[in-house]
Order: structure tokens, then sequence, then C-alpha cells
């Protein structure tokens, strides 16, 4: 089921960004190419797993967060909703601090309100930092979260509720391993 996936995070470079191993990938970075079958594959898998019953929006982060966003969303028809990095002062507006291993900055969470039903996805979980941002941001208001799902989880960072990772990996310094799949 995941067959591509997999292969292609076997065999994705790694770098450093400061003292973390960076490992660089289609889905994570949009670099080399993002090819259709790859976003498909996990798309289906997405569809699979997720609670989708009740759901009215899919929240993701930009910017690696859209294009599986905007993959669910033609496949379900469920309206995306982007997290930004900048403000745009609406009314409502959320803003939440977000830390993760190499970066530090604001989110500001719109188009989310009371009552509403969502599935938070993105691509990569590792410190976690990120997921509990949008998490608390979707607290304050007062929306419900149906399910998270990322595509890869590395780590074994806490966001204070489950969290579905299509494929766990470990990263060295100079490769990427998968050591578990979701399915
Ligand atoms: O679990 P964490 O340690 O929070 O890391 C995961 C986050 O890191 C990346 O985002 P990044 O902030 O690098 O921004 P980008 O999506 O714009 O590349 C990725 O897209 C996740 O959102
Ligand atoms: N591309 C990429 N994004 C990340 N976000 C958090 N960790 C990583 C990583 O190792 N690679």
């Amino acid at each position: 089921m995941l067959e591509r996936l997999i292969h292609s995070l076997e065999t994705s470079p790694v770098m450093k960004r400061g003292d973390y191993n960076y490992f660089i990938h289609p889905i994570t970075d949009g670099v080399p190419l993002l090819e259709p079958a790859l976003l498909r594959e996990i798309g289906c898998t997405m569809v699979r797993v997720l609670d989708l019953s009740g759901v009215d929006k899919i929240v993701v982060c930009e910017a690696m967060g859209i294009h599986i966003g905007v993959t669910l969303s033609l496949m379900t028809d469920i309206p995306l909703v982007v997290v930004r990095k900048r403000s745009y002062g609406l009314p409502g507006e959320v803003a939440v601090h977000q830390t993760t291993a190499y970066s530090k900055g604001e989110l500001y969470l719109n188009g989310v309100g009371a009552g509403d039903r969502v599935v938070l996805i993105d691509d990569v979980c590792s410190t976690g930092g990120t997921l509990r941002a949008l998490i608390s941001a979707l607290g304050q208001v007062g929306a419900g979260i149906a399910d998270v799902c990322v595509v890869i989880g590395r780590g074994d960072a806490d966001i204070g509720r489950p969290c579905k990772m299509l494929v766990r990996v470990e990263v060295s310094p100079d490769r990427v391993r998968v050591v578990d799949t979701y399915l």
C-alpha cells in the first residue's frame, strides 16, 4: 500500500540543520519533485485510516501540509483550511507559537469556529511542536478534532492525544529507515 512512500524515504538524502539530522523528501520539502502517484498513494491511505464521519473541515499548516490537504480535499470534497505563518488580522483569528527542532515562529488560524469538526493533517511530526500549537489553536476557537494524521513520524513526541502516522522513521546522519507502518 505504501511502497512508493517507503522506497522514496529510504533513498532520501539527509542534511544537517544545526545538530538535527534533516531528511529531504518530496512530501516534506517539495523537492526535487512531487510524483502524482505518491500523492495518490498517501491520499488513498489517509482516506482509509482517518475517521472522517461528520468532519466539515480539513486543517493543515503551511507550507508542507498544503499539497497533502489539497489531495485529501479533492478526494473527499471536504473544504480545506490552511494555517498561515502570517497574520491577516481577520475577526476571530487565533495566533499560536510554534517551536520545532530548527525554527520558531507564529501560526495564525482563520476559518475554523466553535462547533466545527476537523481533521488535522501534516507532512511530518518530529518534536510535535507544530501539532501542539495547532491543537491549542483549534481548542481556543472551540473546534472538535476528530482525528490527527501525519504522513511521517519520527521520534516519540507527545502531542497530548493520539496521532496516526502512516510511516514511522529513524533518521541517522546518512540515511532514513522506515521502522513501522500504520497499515
Ligand atoms: O514536529 P515538529 O518538530 O514541529 O516538526 C514538524 C513540522 O516541521 C515542518 O514544518 P516547518 O516549520 O519546517 O515549515 P514548512 O512546512 O513551511 O517547511 C513540517 O512541515 C511540520 O509542520
Ligand atoms: N523535510 C523535513 N521536514 C522536517 N520537519 C521536521 N523534521 C523534518 C525533517 O527531518 N525533514
